[in-house]
């Protein structure tokens, strides 16, 4: 069969966009179908406009505390227009990178239109067939939004749409304390919204108990409202905004409902069943080389079921584009997978958590940690909070947990000793810059060390020799 391209891409976010780019930079002739904006949640919805409302934020949070510093505090006047126009500056800058210019220009054939499968290696974009051997689906994934009672009738917010905000909320209410919950719901709070926080079970669910405490109790100080074990059962508009009950029957009232309760996966008009591909609520079903139930098809983002970050997607958008364009099979290994919340303090993770490790492994593991307080360079930012923590099972490292200001930055050398690429002798022996936090990384792999350096051999040794020169 004579195809109209090598391999077949659908959806141009971070996933689409590293598995297309690749595949041209091997001399194949991708087609990069995408029926939205280039560049998908991560540039348009997702990470870069979160990361500027939390810029904004920071701003407004430095000129409040000043007087830490012996300046005047400021409670600044915001102006959020401007935060929302400076959003989408940030938005506007990164564009370019994602533009349909550039990656034709690195061979990539860009068609824009919704995708459909009219057979398992055939897509039609607009009446035009386009066949190829492989096809990826990088279609991602949106804001899964749970049967509350009322909702159709009530305007509410998601990620989708929040972004097109230009009048700071009075009283935001947020369902859900997961990644986006958080961010945004510290964001709003200190740009001068009063926020609300109502979740199932805790917040950040997924993280370390005591790393996610400390970012709790900073909300918590800054005036976020976290309600614990609460779920969403029926809204209701009110003259000046409206009234979400929960499920215990406590009443919250807002100008504004933001949905941040976890994605869900939709394929509808995109012919699945045509191409053979299985899946089900969580996503579509993958092997570890992100193969679907079509072994010519592969899935790679947030459609498929695993973990939705931008960088979960360029990694398998580079694995799939290594696999097909050179015939390497290439599976995903998510022991080492890093993710961060960029609330203040950061909170980052990788690999297993210490309760995850205690589950699996029992009394096997250790927990090494350095908290921040006798850290010079926190001492001197007057940024104390957070700590380091090493979880170990026998001398393997097989989780990491920072909290504090950069923890995003630091928890890469984690990363490197779980992924067998360092160890935490070789950290510990590492020269790290003074003042630094990444001085605690050292420190935190050096004391799960201290007892193999100082032990009665070696401080037998020891004496032994100060004897022999005595
Ligand atoms: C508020 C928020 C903040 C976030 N912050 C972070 C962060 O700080 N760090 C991080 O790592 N992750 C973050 N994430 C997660 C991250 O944005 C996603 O994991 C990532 O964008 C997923 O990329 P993707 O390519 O898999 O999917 P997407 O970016 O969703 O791309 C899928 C694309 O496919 C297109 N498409 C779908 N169906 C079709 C079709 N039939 N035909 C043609 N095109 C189609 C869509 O239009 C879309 O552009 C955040 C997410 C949100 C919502
Ligand atoms: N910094 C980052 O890397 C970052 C930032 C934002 C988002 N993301 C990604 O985006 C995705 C979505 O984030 P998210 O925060 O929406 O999802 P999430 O699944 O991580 O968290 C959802 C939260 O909502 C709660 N919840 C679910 N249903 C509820 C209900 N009916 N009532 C009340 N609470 C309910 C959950 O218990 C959980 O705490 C995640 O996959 C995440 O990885 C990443």
């Amino acid at each position: 069969m004579a195809y109209t391209h090598d391999v077949i891409v659908i959806g141009a976010g971070s996933a689409g966009l590293v598995c297309s780019g690749g595949c041209a930079m091997f001399g194949l002739k991708p087609l990069l179908i995408e029926r939205a904006d280039m560049g998908g949640d991560c540039l348009n919805t997702g990470c870069v406009p979160s990361k500027a409302l939390i810029s904004a934020a920071h701003r407004a949070h430095d000129l409040r505390t000043a007087n830490e510093f012996g300046m005047a505090s400021v409670e600044p006047v915001v102006d959020f227009r401007a935060v929302h126009a400076a959003i989408h500056e940030a938005i506007k800058t990164i564009e370019p990178h994602d533009s349909v210019e550039r990656f034709e220009g690195m061979g990539v054939e860009v068609v824009r239109g919704d995708a459909t499968f009219t057979g398992p290696k055939s897509v039609v974009v607009d009446g035009r067939t386009y066949t190829a051997p492989r096809i990826v689906l990088a279609v991602g994934s949106r804001a899964f939004v749970p049967p509350i009672r009322g909702l159709d009738a009530v305007p509410y917010l998601t990620n989708h749409n929040v972004w097109d905000l230009t009048e700071l909320p009075q009283r935001l209410i947020v369902l859900g304390g997961g990644p986006i919950g958080m961010e945004l719901a510290q964001s709003f709070r200190r740009l001068g919204a009063q926020v609300v926080v109502a979740t199932l079970g805790r917040p950040f669910p997924k993280d370390d108990a005591d790393a996610a405490r400390i970012v709790i109790d900073r909300l918590e100080s800054e005036g976020v409202e976290i309600i614990h074990d609460a779920e969403g059962d029926a809204v209701e508009k009110t003259a000046d905004g409206l009234v979400l009950t929960l499920k215990d029957g406590r009443t919250l009232s807002g100008t504004h409902l933001l949905i941040a309760t976890g994605r869900e996966v939709n394929f509808d008009g995109l012919g699945l069943e045509v191409a053979g591909v299985a899946y089900d609520k969580k996503g579509i079903q993958v092997d570890a080389r992100r193969r679907t139930s079509a072994k010519h098809i592969y899935a790679i983002g947030d459609c498929r079921d695993g973990p939705r970050f931008t960088h979960a997607s360029g990694y398998e958008g580079g694995n799939v584009a290594l696999e097909i364009s050179l015939g390497v099979p290439t599976k995903a290994n998510y022991s080492a997978l890093p993710w961060v919340t960029y609330s203040d303090p950061e909170l980052a993770q990788v690999g297993l958590t210490e309760e995850e490790a205690q589950r699996q492994f029992g009394d096997k593991v250790t927990v090494w940690r350095e908290d921040f307080d006798h850290n010079d360079r926190a001492v001197t930012e007057r940024e104390v909070t957070g700590f380091v923590k090493l979880v170990k099972k026998g001398s393997k490292v097989i989780g990491g947990t920072v909290v504090g200001r950069g923890a995003g930055d630091l928890i890469l050398p984690i990363a490197m000793m779980i992924a067998g690429k360092s160890s935490t002798f070789g950290v510990a022996s590492l020269i790290v810059p003074y003042p630094n936090r990444s001085e605690h990384i050292k420190a935190a792999a050096f004391a799960s060390d201290e007892a193999k350096v100082f032990n009665k051999w070696s401080r037998g040794w020891a004496r032994f020799l100060a004897k022999m020169r005595g």
